[in-house]
């Protein structure tokens, strides 16, 4: 498959701190490609690198055949960069900043359609300030789309949004892709990663630690963990026994994240059978991606 963007050890630093060391990864045409990590991770940073806007210490950046701080200008045409809610001036309404933005294209602009997709219509003559967060951002998309862009980037864009109009938002980025655009986003929504990207390469420290379908990632032995309800084992035991690496307890049932999941079964089971102890519903399960996540983030501070 195609690919439209292709990232090559890529570093920046900003004074002492070192926001992004040696990333390296490429976007295929047509994906969801999800950039994840905690904040300041660095991928804002990875992002506005590859959108041109700020320029790599070293490393490399092709973007449609094109080097992004140095063809900024055609990279513009080709691709939309969804602006932050607050970068857009207050009391313009809906229909103007659609005419500004549309007026900055000298090619065919997809207004109606947009307009209609995302539901703008009844909105046209609100001003921005008057929205909800969630108008916000179907908004402040319309203005990155206009242009029909190949590539769309999107920096945490359901941030803020409650529940359902996250989901709308999945819905609409869902659409865009399907009408040809390749959508790199970046979230630290876990549940997000997993329900809209093809694939998301997860980033801490400024560095590149996984990347992979999410459903791929969840797969590797650390996203299993082991329900159990028991009212009578003891709690403190459990981050004592061979492989464990973090223990949750809600009510009568633990979650037992393990590294060595055959290794912690048997312990659990050899010391309940001695004890006498209950242990009810015992299953593994897997992982979300937040759990994954939790789990690296705790492995790098026990470094
Ligand atoms: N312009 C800047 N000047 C100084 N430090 C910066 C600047 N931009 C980013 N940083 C630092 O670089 C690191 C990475 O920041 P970045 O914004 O890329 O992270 P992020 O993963 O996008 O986090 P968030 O989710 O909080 O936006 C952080 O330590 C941040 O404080």
């Amino acid at each position: 498959m195609e690919v439209v963007i292709k990232v090559d050890r890529l570093t920046k630093s900003f004074g002492k701190v070192q926001a992004v060391k040696g990333v390296s990864f490429s976007v295929k045409k047509g994906e969801i490609f999800g950039i994840i990590g905690p904040n300041g991770a660095g991928k804002t940073t990875t992002l506005e690198m590859i959108e041109g806007i700020l320029k790599p210490d070293s490393g490399t950046i092709d973007v449609l055949g094109l080097t992004p701080n140095k063809e900024l200008q055609q990279l513009n045409q080709r691709i939309g960069v969804q602006f932050q809610a607050t970068s857009i001036q207050k009391k313009m309404k809906v229909k103007e900043a659609l005419d500004l933005f549309a007026a900055f294209y000298p090619g065919k602009v997809m207004k109606q359609q947009l307009v209609e997709m995302l539901g703008l219509e009844e909105k046209m003559n609100v001003r921005f300030e008057d929205l909800s967060g969630g108008w916000k951002q179907r908004v402040t998309l319309a203005l990155a789309t206009l242009h029909q862009p190949e590539i769309i980037f999107l920096d945490e864009p359901s941030m803020g949004l409650d529940p359902h109009a996250r989901r709308e938002m999945w819905t609409l980025i869902r659409r865009l892709r399907e009408k040809g655009s390749t959508i790199v986003l970046t979230t630290h929504y876990m549940e997000e990663a997993e329900q809209l990207c093809d694939r998301v390469a997860m980033i801490y420290s400024g560095e590149l630690k996984a990347m992979d379908r999410p459903s791929a990632l969840l797969e590797q032995s650390g996203a299993m963990l082991i329900t159990f309800q028991s009212d009578d084992f003891p709690y403190v035991k459990l981050p004592t026994m061979p492989g464990v690496v973090k223990v949750e307890k809600e009510e009568d049932t633990f979650k037992v994240y393990s590294d060595d999941l055959q290794l912690t079964s048997y312990h659990l089971f050899t010391y309940g059978h001695q004890e006498n102890l209950s242990l009810n519903h015992f299953q593994f399960t897997k992982g979300t991606l937040e759990d994954l996540f939790v789990q690296y983030l705790e492995k790098e501070e026990a470094k």
